[in-house]
């Protein structure tokens, strides 16, 4: 830890100040927020995600919506933002006709709109002397971050091919890469994208929905290897409450990040929230880093119709109702993943409002 992100931080974020995610964390009283679901957001304002490209298909469409998205979890309480990067990759944009070079700058796009969505919220700040406008909004200057998001090469081969349909299925759904894969694979896949994303203007790289423990260990090489300037957090992806995605052991996952000192902090993302106190009590045992969880609202998916079947999840109260025992059992950042909102992060912004208010009992 400690890995200072002055020097890196984007030109168009002058008006923050330099941050580490140490300070964040004092800053916001020691519990920071993570906005919500982007893609499924994006989806709720009507865009059309169905594409390889998930949420960066709207960079070529409408990136005034990923702003706009931004801006709303802004204006819930987020503290750090994550781009529309996840399934932004170099050879998804070139397999849509793209050279090289306007793929790369794409991928910096993604990081440009979350830094301007800031910039606008940080001018809206200004504008207002008070914590919050007369419709709600919370307009509260502090510091933010923007993490851009790089989501695994399982999701990068989601929807991307018809072909190898079955083999694909299984990596997709089971996270399990098989024995053909190698380390030297996924750094080679994930490489480009990195350097560029760390150059972009982010404030660290937010590792998404890590599915097993190789792709852990690219991360980290990667990030040794490449000398990345900017810290990075790991986040895993669990289906059981247990294990990763994959069946590898959560433990193992945690200690690969714990030994990465670029790594800035580890947790679980899009999980359903019933499972992540016993996945924090994990991540815990293999980690003095803070941990991070954002998890779904707990809806089921149907991967053969590729949607969410609606009202299977938990609503924001019950969501909110876990926050403060996430925080209890040693959670540093909370926010949602897929089909969460942001009147889910406002009533997490809430709840941990009153949490810093109240008189500590513990
Ligand atoms: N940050 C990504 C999003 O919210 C994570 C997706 S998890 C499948 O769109
Ligand atoms: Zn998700």
């Amino acid at each position: 830890m400690g890995l200072s992100i002055a020097e890196t931080s984007s030109s168009s974020s002058s008006s923050s100040s330099p941050m580490m995610l140490p300070d964040l964390l004092r800053q916001s009283g020691s519990v920071a927020i993570i906005d919500g679901g982007l893609a499924t957001e994006l989806e709720r304002h009507g865009a059309d995600l169905n594409d390889p490209l998930w949420s960066a298909k709207c960079l070529l469409t409408s990136p005034h919506l990923i702003r706009r998205v931004h801006l709303d979890y802004l204006e819930a309480g987020a503290d750090i933002i994550i781009t529309a990067s996840y399934q932004a990759t170099i050879q998804g944009f070139e397999a849509k006709g793209f050279s090289q070079e306007d793929s790369e700058a794409m991928l910096k796009r993604c990081v440009a709109i979350a830094c301007e969505a800031r910039d606008i919220y940080y001018e809206n700040c200004r504008e207002l002397s008070n914590d919050s406008a007369d419709d709600g909004r919370v307009l509260k200057h502090r510091s933010i971050l923007v993490a851009a998001s790089v989501g695994s090469y399982g999701a990068y081969l989601a929807d991307g091919s018809e072909y190898r349909k079955v083999e694909i299925l299984l990596i997709v759904i089971l996270g399990d890469y098989g024995n053909a894969m190698d380390l030297e694979f996924l750094k080679a896949f994930h490489r480009r994208r990195v350097q560029i994303l760390a150059d972009a203007g982010a404030d660290l790289i937010a590792f998404e929905t890590v599915p097993n423990k190789l792709e852990a260990q690219a991360y980290a090489q990667l990030l040794e290897e490449e000398d990345i300037k900017i810290p990075a957090w790991f986040s895993f992806n669990s289906k059981d409450g247990v294990d990763v995605v994959s069946g590898d052991s959560l433990l193992e996952c945690a200690a690969i990040a714990e030994a990465c000192k670029k790594v800035v902090a580890v947790g679980i993302n899009c999980t359903p929230p019933r499972f992540i106190h016993d996945l924090i009590l994990t991540v815990k045992k293999g980690t003095t880093k803070p941990i991070l969880i954002y998890p779904n609202s707990g809806e089921s998916y149907d991967a053969d119709k590729k949607e969410w079947v609606q009202n299977t999840g938990v609503s924001d109260d019950d969501f909110v109702s876990y926050v403060n025992t996430w925080c209890d059992v040693g959670a540093s950042l909370v926010g949602g993943c897929c089909r969460t909102t942001p009147n889910t992060i406002r009533a997490i912004y809430k709840t941990l409002s009153n949490r810093s208010a109240a008189p500590s009992l513990k």
